[in-house]
């Protein structure tokens, strides 16, 4: 199963990169891509070539970085590398930093792929280890190639994982990262080992890696073991210590360790993308509680019930299309003062996000001539009046969904159209709600709902995400939607 819909909140390839754009767009790639008789543009996951060359055309095209990686070195996977950036993100504003952010990446690989993303995307300053002349030698072209230097320093150690570098370097640092070698023995690193130990399929992509930069003794345990010792020493000189963990099963040791050298907080984490989960734990010796991060920025897949299921019925008068039943929900949506994103729109499946911030479906008829009178004496909002909150102009819009349609995304340009039409239009409406007290700011209802078409019937699905409403919230607008979805307007 793909993970990719748990991916961090704000990771860009939740939406999974066009192959097709891609291989137009860059011949390094295009040389790997395949097309099939449907259309499809693929490449072949089990070739380290073009594993490399996806890899890098990501980071060309959404990083504007110019990454060259050998070929018997680690091949980073953009999307997990991101997830853990964008978590330390998270961490960071709990410790409310924001400027000057410095930070350690340890072991930073042939690609220095976090301290070149991180010093690209969000101008920290990075200080990057390695053990490996080769991967030293790459990382510093890759620096001087992106013009970084000014960003990122890579440095030789021996034998440490933060002491010579902080002895080297010796700063305040807001953060270090850490990509260990997850495997203790070539053995367990052998594809057929863990798939026979773990019960699992064999892996889909090839293996791009050196030994040792994936085998440690001792394993991660091992490894993140020192980390973390050698963290106590640093105390605060690091604000905020992290590591990827390649195995669920190193987390219970781990935290174990992080008691006995009695940190301040320590947060734990799931990186999903792909068919790969990861975990990422950090901890503190800093008066910060990290257990602050909201958990709304990560949607962990083990907190998602059951979704809910409802055959959509037929009734002669309404016609039975993915369209017209897409359509009438957005209607309901908007009724409700739902705030609702389209997030997915294929020929046989639409998904919405939504999110209500009261309980605006029951006692309807109530509450809307409520509404009607309240609004008949309410300030009335002029459509240039300070309220916005999208920060396109109306011919903006037009010529963005006018850009798209070019590319020839009419869906995703009428779909962006409508959406941010109506989330001005909704934000407008809201205000004028707030003015009446009747909505908080606090999320009552986030859901998932989509809308699904199989040879027989249109089905319904909703996801609870979040909301101080609970589950109950999203039973009541199933039965609202039930009621409702198929009337005769
Ligand atoms: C799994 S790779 C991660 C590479 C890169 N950070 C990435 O995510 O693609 C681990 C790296 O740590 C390096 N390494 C191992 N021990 C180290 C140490 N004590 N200090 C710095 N780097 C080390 C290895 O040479 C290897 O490049």
């Amino acid at each position: 199963m793909s993970m990719n819909q748990y991916m961090h909140p704000r990771n860009i390839y939740k939406q999974p990169p066009n192959f097709k754009q891609l291989a137009i767009q860059y011949p390094d790639f295009r040389k790997h891509a395949t097309q099939d008789l449907s259309g499809k543009v693929t490449i072949d996951f089990k070739n380290v070539e073009a594993l490399r060359a996806l890899t890098c055309t990501l980071l060309k095209k959404d990083f504007g970085l110019d990454i060259q990686i050998p070929l018997n070195k680690l091949i980073p996977t953009v999307p997990l590398r991101l997830n853990y950036i964008l978590w330390i993100e998270d961490l960071l504003s709990v410790a409310d930093r924001t400027d000057n952010i410095k930070g350690i990446d340890i072991g930073t690989g042939a690609s220095c792929v976090y301290p070149t993303i991180a010093a690209k995307k969000n101008q920290w300053t990075m200080l990057a280890t390695e053990i490996d002349p080769e991967s030293i030698k790459f990382a510093t072209e890759n620096v001087k190639r992106n013009s970084l230097q000014n960003l990122v320093t890579v440095i030789q150690v021996k034998d440490t994982l933060l002491n010579e570098a902080v002895d080297q370097h010796p700063h305040e640092y807001d953060f270090c990262m850490c990509n260990p070698p997850f495997f203790s023995t070539t053995q367990e690193l052998h594809p057929f080992f863990k798939a026979r130990k773990q019960n699992r399929p064999h892996p889909r992509n090839a293996f791009c890696a050196s030994v040792d930069e994936v085998v440690a003794k001792g394993g991660e345990v091992d490894y993140i073991s020192r980390l973390i010792n050698e963290s106590k020493t640093l105390d605060t000189q690091i604000k905020i210590y992290s590591s990827m963990v390649g195995h669920k099963s190193t987390l219970p040791p781990l935290k174990k360790l992080l008691r006995e050298v009695e940190v301040v907080s320590f947060k734990q984490t799931e990186f999903c993308q792909g068919h790969t989960t990861r975990w990422g734990l950090a901890w503190t010796f800093a008066d910060i509680d990290l257990t602050k991060i909201p958990d709304s920025l990560v949607v962990a897949k083990h907190k998602l019930p059951k979704p809910l299921y409802y055959e959509v019925p037929k009734r002669d008068e309404v016609p039975y299309k993915l369209a017209t039943v897409s359509e009438r929900l957005v209607e309901i949506f908007r009724g409700l003062q739902f705030d609702y994103q389209e997030i997915k729109h294929v020929s046989n499946l639409v998904e919405f996000v939504i999110t209500a911030f009261a309980d605006t479906w029951s006692h309807q008829r109530r509450k809307r001539r409520e509404r009607l009178r309240v609004s008949e004496s309410s300030v009335t909002l002029s459509e240039d009046s300070n309220c916005d909150n999208n920060n396109l102009s109306g011919s903006d819009i037009h010529k963005t969904c006018d850009k798209l349609a070019e590319l020839n995304c009419e869906e995703s340009g009428a779909a962006l159209k409508r959406g941010l039409e109506d989330d001005g239009f909704y934000k407008k409406k809201r205000l004028k709600t707030d003015l009446e007290g009747n909505i908080s700011s606090k999320v009552y209802l986030k859901a998932k709902i989509g809308v699904m078409k199989t040879d027989s019937c249109i089905g319904l699905e909703l996801t609870f995400f979040e909301g101080t409403g609970k589950k109950e919230a999203m039973h009541q607008v199933l039965q609202y939607l039930k009621n409702n979805l198929m009337k005769k307007e």
